[in-house]
């Protein structure tokens, strides 16, 4: 447990927040882009119109009796939060509830002929399918005749800062020109330290966003395959669509797919990344603790052995790094290696600052952004982290 007290959990109730302008604008402003997005009938209309009403100034209702993981979300609080203002609970857990909310509403968790359409795939697509993409991909080939571990630099800041291209947070950001991008800690050669090029273990990436978050992530495992830093990786996603952009398994065939049709060095990439999955060195899980309205504090058994076996679970994004750390409004200074300490192996955060949780800054470098920028660096996701509490549990002890 943490050496530093518990700091108060985050709620969605302070007008003019950032957690109360989710609830209060994004949340309504992403049922209109599903709406529009789809050729829904009249019965996905008036749910959609329900849980339009109900976000705005309704209370949690519980799911539906027949709902398969009624018993899942009852165990993760639901019977304490039903019938309570979705802005006076924990905001993750507002959150994650209105995303399940939603499912019900587009007939994705069914039963009925639209069961499994992912309401977000069309903005997903779009993304994947961009030009940007292919320029993305084609600044791979001028890599090729670098130092192995300039090229694994490169790979990480591209999975770090692919976290950038979140769509749910362009809902609110608009087109807004952002300042050069700032790393507000960098622990990266700690975490080379713990991927040496000799190694056979096993890294455990727990993604976030599909598109041009995901095709980063899968060059950086294909590289450290390649490059023998690691023998085996487990990409974690979530087993249903999520925060709007959350890659799923089905995201994760969009992206092979896409690297299979590309030219040059991406192409090699997709090529090591299909054969690791046909021989197993790279396997995708979607566990449902991974769609929890949680802290990672509350991992399940199967999970918690999992990541203690890995050589490093290394969490993208945002909402992993909230549900690493608590969604807790820390002081800034509050040790990442404290919050960190429940963990039961080598963990690392790659993350654009989109919310107000953060931890482990130097004071100065909190002065020097406050000065800069008042409270504005903590959400606008122009600056980034990488994270790394190098010890496991056993050494803790
Ligand atoms: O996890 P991600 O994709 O980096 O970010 C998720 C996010 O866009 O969603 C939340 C607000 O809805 C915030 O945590 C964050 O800004």
């Amino acid at each position: 447990m943490p050496a530093t007290p518990a700091a108060p959990v985050i709620l969605g109730n302070a007008p003019g927040s950032f957690p109360h302008s989710v609830l209060a604008e994004r949340h309504p402003a992403i049922i209109r882009q599903v709406r529009d997005a789809f050729p829904y009938g009249p019965a996905q209309h008036r749910a959609l119109d329900e849980l339009l009403k109900s976000c705005a100034e309704g209370v949690i209702e519980p799911l539906p009796e027949d709902a398969g993981d009624r018993d899942r979300w009852r165990g993760w609080g639901l019977d304490v939060y039903a019938g309570r203002s979705w802005f006076d609970v924990p905001w993750l857990w507002s959150e994650s509830y209105f995303y399940r909310r939603l499912l019900d509403a587009t007939g994705c968790t069914g039963p009925g002929a639209w069961q499994g359409i992912d309401p977000f795939r069309p903005f997903k697509r779009a993304e994947l399918d961009a030009p940007e993409t292919d320029g993305e991909l084609a600044a791979l080939d001028a890599l090729q005749d670098r130092a192995e571990r300039e090229r694994a630099d490169a790979l990480l800041h591209g999975s770090l800062w692919g976290n950038r291209a979140d769509l749910g947070f362009r809902l609110s950001a608009g087109e807004a020109a952002e300042p050069a991008p700032v790393l507000v800690a960098d622990d990266s050669e700690a975490l080379w330290s713990l991927l040496p090029p000799s190694g056979t273990g096993t890294l455990c990436l727990v993604a976030d966003n599909a598109g041009r978050e995901l095709v980063p992530d899968l060059l950086l495992i294909a590289h450290l395959l390649t490059e023998g830093r690691i023998g085996r990786a487990v990409l974690h996603v979530k087993p249903y669509p999520y925060y709007v952009s959350d890659a799923t398994t089905a995201d994760v065939v969009d992206a092979l797919r896409r690297l299979a049709t590309v030219p040059g060095a991406a192409a090699g990439y997709g090529r090591v990344l299909w054969s690791a999955m046909a021989d197993g060195r790279l396997t995708v899980r979607a566990h449902p603790f991974s769609c929890a309205p949680l802290p990672y504090t509350d991992l399940p058994d199967d999970l918690r052995a999992e990541f203690a076996s890995a050589t490093l679970t290394l969490f993208k994004g945002d909402l992993n790094y909230r549900r690493l750390v608590g969604d807790r409004l820390w002081p800034p200074t509050t040790l990442f290696q404290d919050v960190t300490a429940y963990f039961p192996g080598p963990v690392a955060a790659l993350r654009t600052l989109k919310s107000d949780v953060i931890t482990g800054l130097s004071a100065a470098t909190v002065s020097g952004l406050v000065a800069a920028e008042d409270q504005r660096w903590r959400t606008g996701g122009t600056h980034a982290l990488i994270q790394v509490n190098p010890s496991d549990d056993a050494q803790r002890k």
